[in-house]
């Protein structure tokens, strides 16, 4: 590979200096004029990754989600379609910090060295962006450094972040018996309609819905598999709702998954009645929130806990109905923002184990692997559902001993279906919340009467340095600063069934503090006063 080459198109694509780079929790994402370079340098790395994995496709996705339209960002997919190998991360941070075009060089030459990577193998790279407007700047930067690394690159075009995972996997497994799926957009449909028409098993979903897709990709996304779908068949009629994407400046504008979640209510426009069903995507379609109006109580949303209570109770039944008791591992992995009330409930009522990680989807996938069913979610929406190969096996091979159990196991198999395996993905999620809507005949207030969720605040507090905020136990105690832990256990104790903890944000310039208490103006309390003490700490 010709130093000078990839010199001369760095040259092209510039970072902006004086600037720290850091690959977090969700790739690099910041103002999108400042990521030009940085993507230039991302596809450096993801050439480098694809011939140190023999040649296999790495995914690169042009995203910054439920952020503002000005944002963007940029994010590597493993060859299965999981989020980038840690060690890796911090490859990708050094190498977009590099000072000059050729120390940049120079620092890829010695990666590949360390790493043993063959620089003449052949490398494959596939992409995808969302709607924003400056996705194709960045697009044009990734193309020139795969041309200059000659590195084999196709261009996906707009695409929901969770439909890149699934290409990804496709064309890595493809001609395999682990194969995903078609390598096409509507491969992606095709298999989640027919997975979605086997799950039902000829139940039948009463009621409207209406999406209301975050003035993103979700809209086109949503529409294109709306156009293939028998809403005669399956029941369920679908009502698109902020899908506009010509007008970039209202990408995420009030509206959408992140704007139900933290403002906990509904979008202003347009207004849902009492007694629809509706549900939020964000701005690249990997969250999902339900919600409704209940006539008598007003807003109810139902979020990422809720979903996984949903499916954690569906697939347990099903999985007792099948026969399978004892044989399957299944267990919930959460954060330390899910809901109190929803952790109590899994554990006492529904009897499967939690387990709790890290922020970051990453996390949460990584330890959901450990079981044969990982139902994973984030309380913002953000999750899945893992099925290990044994227990796709299991769901395809076990001779059924009665019509039950036949039924309960071709639905288990519809399920490995249709839930996507490689990430959160809001439209496959969605499908799966009617189905099991369906299956169990509930109503949303059914749903929403399973347990009664803690009043919680989340209060997103600015320091003068985020990074002096370090924590242990999955993120909920701060070890550092220095006795913070201590002035926030003081104030929780003063409080019924109270929760609370601190963290730095790995993808904002602050700290968040997470509280719950018994009531709600105890948890707007106890939050108010966690935050004085991490300003406090937090440095000037
Ligand atoms: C409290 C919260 O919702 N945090 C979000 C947010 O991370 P922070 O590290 O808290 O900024 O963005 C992440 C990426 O989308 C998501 O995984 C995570 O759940
Ligand atoms: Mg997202």
């Amino acid at each position: 590979m010709d130093k000078e080459t990839i010199i001369a198109a760095s040259k092209k694509h510039d970072i902006v200096p004086g600037r720290v780079y850091k690959y977090g929790t969700a790739g690099f994402r910041m103002k999108a004029d400042l990521l030009e370079g940085v993507t230039f340098r991302v596809g450096l790395l993801a050439a480098l990754r694809s011939r140190k994995l023999n040649g296999q496709a790495i995914g690169v996705m042009i995203t910054a989600s439920h952020n503002p339209a000005v944002d963007n960002g940029v994010k590597i997919v493993d060859p299965q379609g999981d989020m980038l190998e840690q060690e890796w991360e911090t490859y990708a941070t050094n190498l977009v910090n590099a000072p000059t075009h050729e120390d940049l060089v120079d620092y890829f030459h010695k990666l590949a060295d360390a790493l043993k990577i063959d620089l003449a193998s052949p490398g494959k790279v596939i992409a995808g962006r969302d709607t924003r407007p400056s996705g194709s700047t960045l697009i044009a930067a990734l193309a020139h450094s795969l041309a200059a690394t000659s590195t084999t690159y196709v261009d996906y075009k707009i695409l929901t972040t969770p439909q890149l995972h699934y290409l990804t996997r496709c064309i890595n497994t493809a001609g395999t018996p682990g194969a995903y799926g078609e390598v096409s957009e509507s491969g992606y449909y095709d298999k989640l309609l027919q997975a979605f028409s086997r799950a039902l098993r000829g139940r039948k979903i009463s009621g409207g819905l209406t999406v209301d897709c975050a003035n993103g990709v979700g809209g086109p996304k949503l529409n294109e598999l709306l156009k293939r779908h028998d809403s005669v068949k399956t029941g369920l009629k679908v009502k698109v709702v902020n899908d506009d994407v010509l007008r970039p400046e209202i990408l995420n504008l009030d509206c959408g998954a992140d704007f139900v979640k933290t403002r906990q209510r509904a979008p202003p426009n347009p207004k849902p009645a009492p007694g629809d069903r509706w549900c939020s995507l964000d701005g690249d379609a990997d969250r999902l929130i339900y919600y409704w109006i209940d006539p008598e109580t007003g807003f109810f949303m139902l979020d990422g806990d809720r979903i996984a209570t949903l499916a954690a109770s569906f697939i347990a039944d099903l999985a007792r109905s099948a026969g399978l008791n004892g044989q399957l591992r299944i267990g919930v992995i959460q954060t330390a923002y899910a809901n109190g009330a929803s952790t109590k409930y899994i554990e006492q009522h529904l009897q499967l184990p939690v387990v709790c990680t890290p922020t970051g989807v990453k996390h949460l996938h990584h330890a959901a692997c450990s079981f044969d069913i990982g139902v994973y979610f984030e309380a913002n929406g953000h999750g899945t559902v893992l099925f290990s190969a044994t227990a796709i096996q299991t769901f395809r091979t076990k001779e059924p001993q009665s019509p039950a159990q036949k039924d309960a196991l071709d639905i288990l198999s519809a399920l490995a279906d249709l839930i996507n395996q490689t990430v959160g993905d809001a439209i496959s999620d969605m499908l799966m919340v009617e189905v099991i809507l369906a299956h169990k005949g509930w109503t949303m207030k059914d749903w929403a009467l399973t347990y009664q969720d803690l009043p919680n605040r989340l209060v997103r507090v600015e320091v003068g340095n985020k990074d002096l905020f370090q924590t242990t136990d999955a993120e909920r105690k701060l070890s550092h600063p220095v006795g913070c832990q201590d002035e926030i256990d003081k104030e929780v104790k003063k409080y019924t069934n109270a929760r609370s903890f601190a963290r730095a944000s790995g993808t904002e310039n602050a700290c968040r503090v997470y509280a719950e208490a018994a009531t709600r103006s105890e948890a707007d309390e106890l939050a108010n006063k966690v935050a004085v003490i991490v300003r406090q700490h937090g440095g000037y």
